[in-house]
């Protein structure tokens, strides 16, 4: 039977180590890709499929040239795809007649290292999680950065995808053994949307730990547990197997955890707009764009970690509001800072392609200027009087050897290439300047021939040239030939006007330099590698300056802002207050062109005002009043100074928000489904020191379920979670319950009636709002006027039968009266259809007792989307 060809066969036996990564194998100046990976590349990448005779049979092809392959790679990684890269590495044994081939890199979305692959400054995290039982451990890497964390989290809830989800990452690798818990695999399969693979792990412990002892030098301190070993080892193998070159920048090794940190859910992050618009998804607009005037590229990362992690402690919240205040108060000192921080380069990235090899003359001198601004900087720093600065001064390692060692070696201007000399200073080894010198020479030697033979022949136009194909020659005008004496000249190409000539005294010379120029930048490839490799090996000195460095960057930032919004500095405390006095909105405020913010105050507390009951009618400010006290909580526990005239915040370890309406499409929930689930998060998970944000829950529904839901929902937090609470409704019956629960305090958005139209000011007073001015706000939208009307006259019909209903039956008209009717509720059976009586069953089941609420109404609305 016949077989495939032995090149096929190679491709096969490849492949089959490689099944989720397209193999572009390596044909001459192609990279090939056959069979399914041929028919889904020319798919993806929209290129012609062909087939090649593979023995056996005809088998589908599609290539890409080896000269523009990135381009193709960079598709199929953004669509979330890998690429493994199969190259020859040897000369074709021509007598056996295959060439031998080899993987040598795998590129894949969470472990690329190219910068025309990153998004700009944001962070490439590729994510490895393990886990067994309830606890689960999650690793992180930046690869193009070196930044690596480790964390253990506890595996119920929602924790560990939220975790996941913060560090948005490009790529997860899940250990194999977390198939046996189906319920957090499902999860992360359906919320994180990154290239996902199953990854079997099979190095023993001791293996592990001797590994992960020679990458990381804190090792042993940071991974306590089995399971951090075993995520850290994971994650370790995982880059092993795609990288196959050095790890060697990976040495940082933090370990987080999550009980130092507030926790931000998804949602909370999402609604409050920290670093992505709600509407567009857009930076612009959110909170890290307002925040973001970092000078670089590493501050820029930094920031954002910070705010996906607002802390706890006491002591660190309050040594970054030091800094803060040093800058503020010396606005030199903030403008010189400035002016070295915009110097510096983006170091985390120069350090990992420093040590990957992947560095040129350009990213060294980078580096060194960068480095020279840090002697002047560190001086500033430690004359401050603030200790956190002073301490950033002194630990800033300017490395002055390097710097050094790249001032002798690489000239000012270098090329982008590597190849191609240029790039080492004279006087750096005797070996290359004696090269240099011969090509020198050999120039001023070649324009001496030229003057001396014009001398000879009497032919001024003559000149000596040069090019690829016949080196040096001398070139006389067709009508000069007849000048030229017999016999030296030899000819070597007839031009249309002119004839070029070689003698053997310029062939000589033509051999001297040309030799000197090859192996001239054969050596500078050489000294520069060895630069290159110098300067890798001290990358940890780098990259803890560059850690440093953004620390001081985004404290800066913060201090710019500070200064040019007037915001102050937030008084923290460990009890249960929080007071803002004249709080605004900060994005709100800074997109506002006319300076027309109104500041409003906010007063919560554990005794008397738990829950703010916010009324009032559309558009009058509610959500933006909501959002600006979580956001001065979170700006206060990042460190930063806060936009009040005076704040004084709890320290609150949760914040929990359903704001909005946001529709989950892709995840097919409806309105109602997403505001269920995310309220039902916030009520299972928030502890009395926690901060939860509800905007209009109910809204989603009728008008009925959603205020008998919101009455609910308020009544639980009131007395069985007790976290303070800002909770704004339409329905203005709630108001009522200011009388039936002790902490719970009515504010409303208030606003005012001018000739029939409704004027919001903005502004948050006591009590509850008196009607609603929907009707009037959908005017303002520009609802044609017959709809208005009509609308008026419904709302007066209906105010005139509460009226008459309150008179006939008083006392019995209160919509809090709602709850399970005493009567035992007998339902036919009879004529029932078979899911119906499941249903039914489903239901007797349910332990209601121990479901809030919000559960229970969750489970049928289940039921009946099942129904349907
Ligand atoms: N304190 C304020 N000062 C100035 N403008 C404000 C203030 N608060 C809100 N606004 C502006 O008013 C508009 C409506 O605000 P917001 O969405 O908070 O109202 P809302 O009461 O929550 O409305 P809805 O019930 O329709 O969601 C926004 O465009 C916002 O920019």
């Amino acid at each position: 039977m016949a077989q495939y060809t032995p090149m096929i066969q190679q491709y096969l036996s490849i492949k089959a180590q490689y099944p989720d990564a397209f193999l572009f194998f390596r044909l001459g100046d192609f990279y090939e890709m056959f069979f399914s990976d041929a028919e889904k590349a020319s798919e993806e990448l929209e290129i012609t499929l062909t087939s090649r005779d593979g023995g056996k049979e005809r088998v589908p092809m599609c290539g890409v040239p080896y000269h523009s392959a990135h381009t193709y790679v960079e598709k199929l990684i953004e669509k979330g795809y890998k690429v493994a890269i199969c190259e020859q590495v040897e000369n074709p044994a021509a007598a056996k007649g295959v060439v031998k081939r080899e993987v040598v890199r795998v590129i894949t979305p969470g472990t690329i290292m190219e910068e025309n692959m990153l998004v700009d400054q944001e962070n490439n995290f590729l994510v490895t999680i393990t886990g067994s039982g309830s606890t689960v451990a999650l690793a992180a890497v930046d690869l193009s950065t070196g930044e690596c964390h480790v964390t253990e989290l506890d595996g119920s809830g929602n924790f560990v995808l939220d975790e996941i989800a913060s560090y948005q990452p490009k790529e997860v690798v899940l250990d194999e053994l977390l198939t046996q818990e189906k319920n957090l695999i499902h999860k992360v399969q359906t919320r994180i949307k990154a290239l996902q693979t199953l990854f079997t792990y099979s190095r023993s412990d001791t293996e592990t730990e001797q590994e992960l002892a020679s990458q990381f030098p804190d090792f042993a301190q940071v991974c306590t547990t089995p399971l951090l070993k075993r995520v850290l080892g994971i994650l370790v193998t995982y880059l092993q197997q795609t990288q196959k070159r050095s790890l060697s920048h990976l040495q940082r090794l933090r370990r987080y955890d999550a009980r130092q940190y507030m926790m931000l859910d998804d949602a909370a992050k999402r609604n409050l707009e920290l670093t992505v618009t709600l509407g567009e998804g857009k930076k612009r607009g959110s909170l890290l764009w307002l925040l973001d005037r970092t000078a670089t590229a590493m501050g820029s990362r930094l920031l954002k970690r910070w705010l996906d992690k607002p802390l706890l402690n006491m002591e660190k919240i309050y040594e970054r509001q030091e800094v803060v205040e040093a800058f503020i108060a010396d606005f030199l000192l903030l403008d010189d800072v400035k002016d070295y921080l915009k110097q510096v380069y983006d170091l985390e990235r120069l350090a990992a392609r420093i040590s990957f090899g992947s560095a040129n003359a350009r990213d060294l001198n980078a580096l060194k200027r960068s480095l020279q601004v840090i002697p002047r900087l560190k001086e500033k720093l430690i004359l401050t009087s603030c200790p956190r600065l002073q301490q950033l001064g002194e630990e800033m390692d300017a490395c002055p050897d390097i710097t050094e060692l790249i001032e002798q070696a690489i000239v000012d201007e270098p090329p982008v290439s590597v190849k191609e000399g240029g790039m080492i200073r004279e006087g750096y080894d005797q070996k290359l300047d004696e090269y240099h010198s011969i090509q020198k020479d050999g120039k001023t030697w070649i324009t001496q021939l030229e003057q001396r033979e014009r001398a000879a022949t009497g032919i001024k136009s003559l000149k000596v040239g040069y090019n690829r194909v016949f080196g040096y020659y001398i070139e006389i005008t067709k009508s000069n030939l007849r000048l030229l004496p017999e016999g030296r000249y030899q000819r070597k190409q007839t031009l249309a006007n002119a004839e070029r000539f070689v003698t053997a005294e310029l062939k000589e010379r033509e051999q001297l330099i040309l030799t000197a120029a090859e192996k001239s930048v054969d050596l500078e490839y050489e000294l520069f590698t060895q630069v290159r490799e110098q300067v890798s090996n001290q990358v940890n000195r780098i990259q803890s300056l560059a850690e440093r460095v953004a620390e001081l960057d985004v404290l800066h930032a913060f201090a710019i802002i500070a200064r040019q919004y007037q915001y102050v500095r937030p008084a923290l405390h460990s009890g249960d207050r929080i007071f803002i006095e004249a709080g605004r909105h900060p994005v709100v405020e800074a997109v506002s062109d006319d300076e027309t913010f109104i500041a409003n105050d906010a007063e919560l507390d554990a005794t008397k005002r738990q829950i703010l009951l916010i009324t009032g009618p559309n558009m009058a400010g509610k959500s933006t009043y909501m959002r600006q006290v979580a956001l001065i909580t979170i700006l206060s526990q990042i460190g930063s100074f806060v936009p009040a005239r005076q704040a004084e915040v709890a320290i609150v370890d949760r914040i929990f928000t359903r704001i909005g309406a946001a529709d989950d499409l892709i995840g097919g929930r409806s309105t109602f489904m997403v505001e269920m689930a995310e309220t039902c998060h916030a009520l299972k998970e928030a502890t009395p020191r926690s901060l939860i944000l509800l905007d209009e829950v109910g809204r989603g529904t009728s008008t009925y379920d959603g205020m008998a839901l919101a009455h609910a929902i308020v009544e639980y937090i009131h007395d069985h979670i007790g976290c303070k609470t800002l909770f704004s409704t339409h329905y203005h019956e709630l108001t009522e319950l200011e009388d039936k629960l002790d902490r719970l305090v009515n504010i409303h958005a208030h606003c005012i009636e001018r000739n029939g139209k409704v004027v919001f000011l903005h502004r948050m007073m006591p009590g509850g709002a008196d009607r609603s001015y929907g009707i009037h706000v959908a005017e303002l939208a520009g609802l044609p006027q017959p709809v208005i009307e009509r609308a008026k006259e419904l709302l007066s019909e209906l105010e005139g039968r509460l009226q008459q209903a309150a008179s006939a039956s008083p006392g019995q008209l209160s919509l809090f009266d709602w709850g399970p009717p005493q009567e035992k509720v007998v339902v036919k059976e009879v004529g029932l259809s078979e899911e119906e009586k499941q249903a039914l069953e489903a239901i007797r089941s349910w332990d209601l007792l121990n479901k809030t609420p919000f559960e229970s109404i969750q489970l049928l609305f289940e039921l009946q989307q099942k129904l349907k």
